[in-house]
């Protein structure tokens, strides 16, 4: 352990080193844009024939699962304020938008039986004006919030709905691939896997730990392969865009440099999201080698007749590998990994209980508002390096990073955060890594799932007290504007007064 904290702080020391390296500047044809997800922001959650989704579903029954025992009901309002969030990414002067479209407002009925064109009718509106400021669209096709009629069938624990999945991508590519080029079929699988059906956490909030998230993790890869041959055969040689997939990695980084603990932030590596992408990005394709063994020895020796991993057919690995265009990836924290640090899950089975290893933070790492979120030092870095060590040189979006902190105009955490990010990214770039570009986590303050609006991670403060839902800039979004300005980060950097235009050209 005394070796691990003296080999971060080297690195620490020597990652500051590089942060006042100067006249560092990103590529002119660096893109820099703005995350957001439906229904964090749109609100408008029964109207204009939009059905009810998960989310819906959850905070209309079970309020007290949120903190502030709130919803997305209305949330930034999105759906009648949209021309005023585009004139907010043309104060920020953004390349990119990255949104995420609601099944339920397209399909209401979650099949393609029906397609609803007053929700088309929303996001062609979001679209034009988007594209009327040249600023680049990139489309989630889900970012979370499954129709509850799906749902109510098994919703990712029934292998039909790939084929549900698949229509629905069919529908969006056909509707808005004429002028968006930019998909990705799914935000983070192991959010919507683990979270979702194995540990009670979000919506659908089921119980089935240690079997819910990995058959919704074989569902969600071929639904994802299904779309994308969709995309790649029917569309892409007339629309010309990529499509890919976005998770959710941390930088995990082995507590001492013993083999264990390399072999440690392997298995998390694995569980967090090479179980996702493993399928999709490695070579060989399927299920990551050393977790699917874990996983079938303790299944065995917990009495199951078969693994809790059901890997796929040989026609369905090649039908998986290779079906994608980019890598997404959300980061936002890291820890040190080790199996000492394990302590044995209440619940068996359990796919942490399967790996049998923990993480830890450092004191020292500032501390966000959300408790799961640390500034780890240089995190971007490591973790754009172990993508480059596990697939490659594939190219690579960041489609989100970013910080909470509570209500304020006044974020100097958010700041300190984002700076120290972008040098780091700076550093991958400088090593050759195939970065092409970076999504700030977020536009505005928004609905942040369990957690409400206790929690703001937004360049933007919205005033959720205010019909209007107000939205003003922090001291962040001056920040941000001016390494997006500049192409470079200037540490020094402060506006000169809170007030925000847009500039010529924007
Ligand atoms: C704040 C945003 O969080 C995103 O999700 C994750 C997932 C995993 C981690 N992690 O540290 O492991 C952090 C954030 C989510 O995609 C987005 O909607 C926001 O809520």
């Amino acid at each position: 352990m005394k070796i691990a904290v003296i080999l971060l702080c080297c690195a620490v020391t020597l990652t500051w080193g590089v942060a006042v390296k100067q006249n560092r500047k990103f590529p002119d044809d660096f893109i820099f844009g703005t995350s957001t997800a439906s229904y964090q922001i749109e609100g408008g959650w029964n109207e204009g024939g939009k059905s009810e989704n998960i989310w819906d579903y959850l905070t209309h029954t079970n309020a007290a699962a949120i903190e502030d025992q709130s919803s997305g009901d209305i949330a930034c309002d999105s759906y009648h304020k949209y021309e005023r969030d585009v004139e907010m990414m043309r104060e920020l002067g953004i390349d990119s938008y990255r949104f995420s479209m609601a099944w339920s407002r397209i399909l209401p009925n979650g099949f393609a039986d029906y397609v609803n064109e007053e929700g088309v009718a929303y996001y062609n509106k979001l679209i034009d004006e988007i594209l009327k400021y040249n600023i680049e669209p990139m489309v989630t096709l889900y970012h979370w919030d499954l129709p509850q009629k799906l749902q109510e069938m098994g919703g990712w624990l029934n292998p039909l709905i790939a084929d549900w999945f698949a229509d629905y991508a069919r529908v969006v590519f056909d509707r808005f691939g004429d002028r968006v080029k930019y998909f990705i079929t799914f935000n983070e699988g192991a959010q919507i896997c683990y979270e979702g059906y194995d540990s009670v956490t979000k919506a659908p909030r089921l119980n089935m730990s240690g079997i819910g998230e990995y058959i919704c993790a074989k569902n969600l890869a071929l639904a994802h392969a299904k779309a994308y041959h969709i995309y790649n055969d029917d569309f892409k040689p007339t629309q010309g865009g990529l499509c890919g997939y976005t998770i959710a990695a941390g930088s995990n980084v082995p507590l001492t440099n013993s083999e264990e603990d390399a072999y440690a932030a392997e298995l998390v590596n694995q569980l967090q999201w090479g179980l996702y992408t493993d399928p999709i990005f490695s070579k060989d394709g399927g299920f990551p080698k050393e977790l699917f063994e874990l996983v079938a020895k303790k299944s065995a020796a917990q009495g199951y007749p078969r693994s809790r991993l059901t890997d796929f057919t040989e026609e369905e690995k090649a039908y998986i590998r290779g079906t994608s265009d980019f890598f997404g990836v959300n980061h936002y924290t890291g820890g040190l990994v080790s199996a000492s640090l394990y302590t044995p899950s209440s619940v068996v089975p359990s796919p942490k209980d399967d790996i049998e290893v923990g993480q830890m933070a450092l004191d020292e790492w500032p501390q966000g508002a959300s408790f799961w979120l640390k500034q780890m030092p240089n995190s971007i870095y490591i973790v754009l390096k172990n993508i480059q060590k596990r697939y490659g040189d594939v190219p690579i979006y960041i489609t989100e990073n970013g910080w909470s902190t509570h209500e304020g105009i006044e974020d100097e955490g958010r700041i300190a955060y984002y700076r120290a990010a972008l040098e780091s990214a700076l550093d991958a770039l400088d090593e050759g890594i195939n970065l092409k570009g970076y999504y700030a986590w977020s536009l505005m303050d928004n609905f942040e799932w369990m957690a409400g609006y206790t929690e703001r991670f937004g360049l933007y403060e919205v005033n959720f007290e205010d019909p209007e839902r107000t939205r003003t800039p922090r001291k962040s979004a001056f920040i941000y504007k001016q390494i997006i300005k500049t192409r470079t980060i200037d540490h020094e950097y402060e506006p000169e007064s809170y007030v925000m235009t847009i500039d010529e050209g924007h």
